[in-house]
């Protein structure tokens, strides 16, 4: 069964497991093991990051309730979205004494150009393009390629289709295009509740996260997915024009009603300008999903895929089985990176 398809509750389950033997491999330093068996502290639980602030978390704990968290000495680098061990305190706080495996881990470059994490355990990325403004010529395969990159299933949402042309346009055949070679495609629009449906049940007992070019509606359509939070439109972009985006950090969002498991969004301004900065040939290469069956085919070993006789995926854009935009498209893209590296 694949890690998609476990309930919540399973994962619960196995994460737990994986707890106990975390913590048989932590070793507390003697004072703090003192403090934390002489019942000053209540059982060890599970819990996940939803916030934090240096060394204070906000943590929800398995039923989602709010609790503020100290971290326990030597433990470092924790991000939201990070599922922990912590044990509550009597004044309604926390310690966290554990971090659990990560899954995933999504990173951006620091200051310094060095790649950190800023959220775990994502699922998957929304990739959200618009018809108004139009994405550029490659602009979606970018996104998918350092998509694929992190590891994290991407799923595409194409958003203001109100604004499509009745037989669906340009963009709703790009959409099938994607759809074709097997990424999961859902269309939205915030201008009539209904285009929200589908979406939901895509969000539904995972962790998402939007990013995608400004102005394409992520602001509104987690506005229509999280009413009740201080997420208004514009307020995560006056942030970003104080320049404060790439500090803020990530804040993990439960979608709640109906009373069924709904999900979890992670968002922030920094998190949203997500890129394909780091990327080697190789790593472009391999973002391309449906050039998979055709790496290592082609009669060289180290073939470029340009021009050389034999090349197993010239062959397959030739036979139809690679689409000759997406193809010209990683060219593009690679030919960008030799000019050097390049933001979104
Ligand atoms: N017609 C139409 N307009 C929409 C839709 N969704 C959002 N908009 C409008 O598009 C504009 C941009 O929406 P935002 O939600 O701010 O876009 P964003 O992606 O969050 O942009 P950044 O915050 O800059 O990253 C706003 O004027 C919205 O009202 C839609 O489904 N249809
Ligand atoms: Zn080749």
């Amino acid at each position: 069964m694949s890690k998609r398809k476990l309930s919540r509750q399973q994962r619960w389950r196995v994460e737990k497991i994986q707890a106990e033997r975390a913590k048989r491999a932590e070793k507390l330093d003697a004072k703090e093991t003192d403090k934390l068996t002489a019942g000053e502290y209540g059982a060890e639980q599970i819990g996940r990051v939803v916030a934090h602030f240096g060394r204070t978390l906000e943590v929800h704990d398995t039923d989602g309730t709010p609790v503020r968290c100290q971290l326990r000495a030597n433990l470092d680098g924790l991000v939201t979205g990070d599922k922990v061990i912590w044990r509550a305190a009597n004044d309604g706080s926390g310690v966290v004494v554990a971090q659990l495996p990560r899954d995933t881990a999504l990173k951006r470059p620091d200051a310094r150009g060095q790649l950190k994490p800023v959220a775990a355990n994502v699922d998957q990325l929304l990739i959200v393009f618009a018809v108004e403004p139009a994405p550029h010529a490659n602009l979606i395969d970018r996104y998918l390629v350092a998509a694929e990159a992190t590891g994290i299933p991407p799923v595409l949402v194409l958003n203001k289709t109100d604004l499509l042309p009745e037989d669906g346009g340009e963009l709703g055949r790009l959409l099938e295009r994607y759809r074709k070679i097997g990424y999961p495609v859902v269309r939205t629009t915030t201008a009539t509740e209904n285009g929200l449906d589908e979406l939901r049940q895509l969000l539904a007992g995972r962790t998402s996260v939007f990013v995608g070019q400004s102005g394409v509606g992520k602001s509104s359509l987690i506005d229509l997915l999280l009413p009740d939070e201080q997420l208004r439109i514009g307020a995560l972009s006056e942030d970003s024009r104080k320049g404060t985006h790439t500090t803020t950090t990530a804040r993990l969002y439960p979608l709640t009603g109906g009373g069924v498991e709904e999900g979890d969004l992670i968002d922030s301004p920094g998190i949203r300008e997500f890129g394909l900065i780091h990327l080697d040939e190789q790593a472009v290469t391999e973002g391309f999903i449906e050039f998979h069956p055709f790496l290592g085919y082609c009669r060289f070993r180290d073939c470029r895929h340009r021009h050389e006789p034999g090349c197993a995926l010239l062959e397959a854009v030739e036979a139809g089985k690679i689409h000759p935009e997406r193809f010209a498209s990683y060219r593009r893209i690679l030919d960008s990176l030799e000019a050097g590296p390049s933001p979104l």
